[in-house]
């Protein structure tokens, strides 16, 4: 059993440090970065949420227990927090949990009720536009997950303590960034990729919520598995009210990712990535609403009812689906 409950494993154990902080002096130094200590009140909170991690003695002071950050634990570290490898007794898949370091101690944490979230007040997540990022995710992935939108992490819990907003979700393995393969990738490979993008952008349009922050190292790519997308992040993610309902988002995806779209219009050619771009500047969501309608076009003068550009992506590069419960997918073309 890898994962112990709290268990401490000996500090000698903490491999996160390569360099000595001085020049020639032996390395005993740690990265305060990533120190996150657990207090016996967040250990608390994180049993009561059957909520598993392994941890290990703290590097600055080994009488406190902090998060285990060794190879086999951590997943990604930066200004955010950390996020490590977890398990949960509630749900039968490994689980990525995001620990964000609160600025100031309580005070300033609004929304904090017991330490969990059991209502979620939109109206207030509107009003305060960027200033809650880990709520944001957790409202955004807790809507996705009960909306059943596929190629999202699952989410799983959202706690509050007195250091930290802790976020669970579930954990993607076996994928990569696309910022870090997208050079390494085919034509093919990069219009597969691309669609089942719009197609996550889409499904998400439906349910009223953007992600607005769509750089390649937030879409993840499982290659061994048909290069099938997952999108992350949605620390910046925007819920669009329902008299606004109407498409949104969609324009994110035409603007970011910026690498992807590049790429993307050197292999579509005919001008075609142009000249949809700049028609979702002039109506926004119009790409989606033209998914829609080439999905759901029952004959031929229906579809030429379609303007041309959009019956020539849909048609010659990116093949659409829709299940029976409405959401958008990708062909796998040969
Ligand atoms: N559910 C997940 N499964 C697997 N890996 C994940 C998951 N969520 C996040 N990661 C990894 O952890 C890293 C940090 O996560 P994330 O991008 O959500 O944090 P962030 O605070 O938004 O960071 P930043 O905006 O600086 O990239 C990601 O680059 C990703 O590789």
């Amino acid at each position: 059993e890898k994962l112990s409950h709290f268990g401490k494993t000996q500090s000698n154990d903490i491999k996160y440090c390569t360099k000595p902080i001085k020049k020639g002096a032996e390395s005993s130094c740690f990265d305060k970065k990533l120190e996150y200590p657990i207090s016996s009140e967040d250990c608390d909170l994180l049993e009561k949420n059957s909520l598993k991690f392994n941890t290990q003695s703290c590097p600055s002071d080994p009488s406190l227990t902090c998060l285990s950050v060794d190879h086999q634990s951590l997943i990604g570290a930066g200004t955010y927090g950390l996020v490590v490898r977890g398990r949960s007794k509630t749900v039968h898949f490994p689980l990525a949990i995001k620990f964000m370091k609160l600025p100031t101690k309580l005070g300033t944490v609004s929304f904090n009720t017991v330490g969990r979230y059991n209502r979620i007040d939109l109206q207030s997540l509107i009003e305060n536009k960027g200033n809650e990022k880990g709520l944001r995710e957790a409202v955004a992935l807790r809507l996705i997950t009960e909306y059943e939108i596929p190629s999202i992490p699952k989410y799983v819990a959202y706690i509050e303590t007195s250091s930290y907003k802790i976020l669970a979700m579930e954990l993607l393995e076996d994928y990569e960034e696309l910022s870090k393969i997208i050079d390494k990738l085919s034509s093919k490979d990069l219009i597969y990729i691309s669609c089942q993008t719009a197609a996550i952008v889409c499904n998400l349009d439906r349910i009223g919520i953007s992600h607005d922050d769509m750089h390649e190292r937030n879409i993840l790519i499982n290659r061994k598995n048909n290069n099938k997308v997952n999108l992350i992040d949605f620390g910046g993610a925007n819920f669009i009210e329902k008299q606004q309902k109407h498409f949104t988002s969609t324009n994110n995806f035409l603007k970011q990712p910026i690498n992807l779209l590049g790429h993307l219009k050197r292999i579509i050619k005919e001008d075609l990535g142009d000249y949809i771009q700049s028609q979702e500047k002039k109506q926004h969501g119009y790409f989606c609403s033209m998914m829609e309608k080439i999905i759901t076009s029952k004959n031929d003068e229906e579809k030429e009812a379609i303007p041309y550009y959009y019956r020539i992506l849909f048609e010659k590069y990116w093949k659409f689906s829709q299940t029976n419960k409405k959401i958008f997918k990708c062909a796998l073309t040969k």
